[in-house]
């Protein structure tokens, strides 16, 4: 399924990922692992895709606006933006290099499971080859229908890919995706149900990257 896996096996310690669909909640942990991490005074990056940059911005205005580029266009900005952000002045791999811990609402695997489901897989997993990963992503898991109940309620209008059916599909992708990064590298993957209570998704992920801190600092 993903066949550009082997020029992609170069991983950034110290980064961490979250992922999952629409509503499943990586924004609220992404800001309260930072803010947990940063009460324990580690030097930490929170960060998110699309950018806040000038081609994630664009990508943004075009998902609620509904723009009706091709599929690959989409694909492309994304990767677009992807490589800006990792490799951008002050961007990922600088702030690794100055200590910090990269902590990133979606990446690469968004990509996978999102523009994956829009064009063929060969095509998104080759534009997207040559990103490093990191040494661990948080997939938090939830139903497409609660999700969609969390999308709803917040007063943002719907992306483009806020539908219940296409977010099923996503959802499995996601887990196909994992499954193949798990038996094909030493990126590591946690799965975290996405009904369990704020606090103790944070603090699944909060102590997993403790742990990892701790390791390194013993090493
Ligand atoms: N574990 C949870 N249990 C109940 N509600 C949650 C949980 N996690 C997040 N929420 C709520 O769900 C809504 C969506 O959360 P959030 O914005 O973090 O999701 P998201 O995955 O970043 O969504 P999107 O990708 O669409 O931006 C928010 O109102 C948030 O408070
Ligand atoms: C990085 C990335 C994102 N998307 C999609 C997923 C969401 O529907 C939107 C916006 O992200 P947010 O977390 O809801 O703010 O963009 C995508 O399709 N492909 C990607 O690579």
């Amino acid at each position: 399924m993903i066949k550009n896996i082997k020029s992609q096996y170069s991983i950034l310690k110290n980064f961490f990922v979250l992922e999952g669909i629409d509503g499943s909640g990586t924004t609220t942990q992404l800001n309260r692992v930072a803010d947990l991490l940063l009460k324990n005074n580690i030097k930490i990056y929170k960060t998110y895709e699309p950018t806040r940059n000038k081609i994630g911005s664009f990508l943004r205005e075009c998902l609620s606006s509904h723009l009706d580029l091709s599929e690959r266009t989409y694909a492309l900005l994304f990767a677009a933006d992807r490589q800006e952000h990792v490799f951008g002045k002050n961007e990922i791999a600088e702030k690794l290099d100055q200590g910090n811990i990269v902590l990133c609402d979606r990446y690469l695997f968004s990509s996978l499971a999102y523009q994956g489901n829009k064009n063929d897989m060969d095509f998104v997993s080759s534009i997207n080859s040559y990103f490093p990963l990191p040494e661990a992503v948080f997939f938090i898991d939830i139903d497409e229908k609660t999700a969609l109940k969390r999308v709803a309620s917040r007063a943002q209008k719907k992306d483009i890919f806020e539908e219940e059916s296409f977010l099923l599909k996503v959802r499995k992708s996601y887990r196909t995706i994992f499954e193949h990064y798990k038996h094909n590298t030493d990126m590591e993957v946690i799965y975290i149900n996405g009904n369990s209570e704020i606090s103790n998704i944070t603090n699944k992920i909060f102590n997993f990257i403790i742990k990892k801190i701790d390791k390194q600092m013993n090493e």
